[in-house]
């Protein structure tokens, strides 16, 4: 645990009114900030007032919360605003796997957020004057295979399809990762602002080197109304509008997609029920089409019983079927035998919280881990009994293509 070096505790919070700020991510002056952004509303944050490591272990949602409770308890906050993530935020980024090491949670010296066209800026200690420098351009890149080679990924899910059709599970997304690696240190501004912009209706995220431009909406809390959009099953773009149409309508139509689309609902109306006192969950979903691929999604919202944070809410939904399988246990070991890859924060939860336990926590999808001149870009694929491994290769290529656009352009 740490207070960042010129920091006292408790810290001292102000959030203000401020004027349009314009585009929230050219305001970002360095090169490994925090950002969730979309359709230009969101937040974007610098510095570091304080941070954690948050020990792995099944409590450790629980931890987190605790350990900021204590920080913001002690704060001295003047928020003149008043809004969902006004006065003092953090951000944070946990693993997938409950056992790794690599979650995080930091309270940003600066953050600046806009929403429904009010735009204010909260500071933490002493007001900063950060002298914005362009972001520059990582040169050319070079992609190399990740843990397994395309080839054994697709052994792998074909090892997946007969324990399926075995009956040992119902469905376990399979994920794999690629490496690249680029002529100079690679900064993260100018991966946000291509995602942002390219993929609007995506939320664009930066945690602790996490990048990426997830559709999938973990929940969002806004006092007791909850929302989560719950994604699975996927086809990509046709290559004219009457092809396109004819994907979106095969999508809509597969069985195979179908159900792997109704293991992932049920997923989180099981961990939502017991949290809410109202639960609406859509019969039929709709499709989601974004630039790269077209998915099947449905949007769930609800009313908190009682005042669980969102935090408390990630804790019980993570992880879905969208990103493990069903049923979850069986789908946890088969993925850690099969994939031979640690997922770190992908297809975990990735999202920002304020002091009243509001905030809004995407699934990491779509993302890569940035490490100086080094990024590993990660994509998985829902498997069911009658998957077909190229096509599920395909399919993760379609998705891997984002964090590519994001470093190349
Ligand atoms: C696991 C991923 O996507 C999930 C979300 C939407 C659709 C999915 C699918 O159709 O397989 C996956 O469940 C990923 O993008 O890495």
């Amino acid at each position: 645990m740490s207070v960042a070096l010129g920091l006292t505790r408790p810290l001292v919070v102000r959030t203000t009114l401020v004027g349009d700020p314009g585009d929230l991510l050219a305001r970002l002056p360095e090169a490994a900030p925090y950002a969730w952004i979309r359709r230009g509303e969101g937040l974007v944050a610098w510095g570091e007032a304080a941070r954690v490591a948050v020990p792995p272990g099944p409590g450790r949602f629980d931890w987190a919360r605790r350990w900021l409770s204590a920080i913001l308890g002690e704060a001295h906050v003047d928020d003149g605003v008043g809004v969902p993530g006004s006065g003092p935020v953090a951000f944070g980024s946990f693993t997938f796997d409950p056992d790794a090491h690599g979650s995080v949670l930091v309270v940003p010296q600066v953050v600046l957020a806009r929403r429904g066209g009010r735009a204010w800026l909260t500071t933490v200690g002493d007001e900063h004057l950060d002298l914005v420098t362009p972001p520059a351009d990582p040169g050319r890149i070079r992609y190399g295979d990740g843990s397994l080679t395309a080839p054994e990924w697709e052994h792998a899910v074909a090892l997946a399809v007969r324990q399926i059709r075995s009956g040992r599970l119902e469905k376990a997304v399979l994920a794999r990762d690629l490496t690249a690696v680029a002529e100079r240190p690679i900064d993260v501004r100018l991966l946000l602002s291509r995602l942002a912009s390219r993929y609007p209706e995506c939320y664009t995220f930066s945690c602790a080197g996490l990048v990426g431009a997830t559709p999938e909406l973990l929940v969002r809390r806004t006092g007791e109304t909850i929302e989560s959009l719950v994604l699975a099953g996927t086809v990509s773009r046709g290559t004219s509008q009457a092809d396109d149409d004819a994907r979106g309508a095969g999508l809509f139509a597969s069985e195979k997609d179908r159900y792997e689309h109704t293991c992932a609902v049920e997923s989180v109306r099981e961990a939502l029920a017991p949290l809410c006192a109202e639960l609406t969950v859509p019969t039929e979903p709709e499709l989601l089409v974004l630039p790269n691929v077209q998915h099947l999604a449905s949007p769930v919202t609800g009313r908190l019983a009682d005042g669980a944070s969102v935090l408390d809410v990630v804790a019980a939904m993570h992880p879905t079927a969208a990103v493990g399988g069903t049923p979850t246990h069986t789908a946890l070991d088969v993925i850690r035998e099969l994939e031979g890859m640690d997922r770190a924060g992908y297809a975990g939860p990735v999202g920002w919280i304020d002091a009243r336990g509001d905030g809004e926590w995407g699934i990491a999808l779509r993302c890569a881990q940035i490490e100086g001149p080094r990024a590993r870009l990660f994509a998985g694929c829902g498997i069911m009994g009658d998957s077909d491994p190229a096509a599920e290769l395909a399919e993760a290529q379609a998705k891997l293509r984002v964090m590519q656009y994001a470093l190349e352009g």
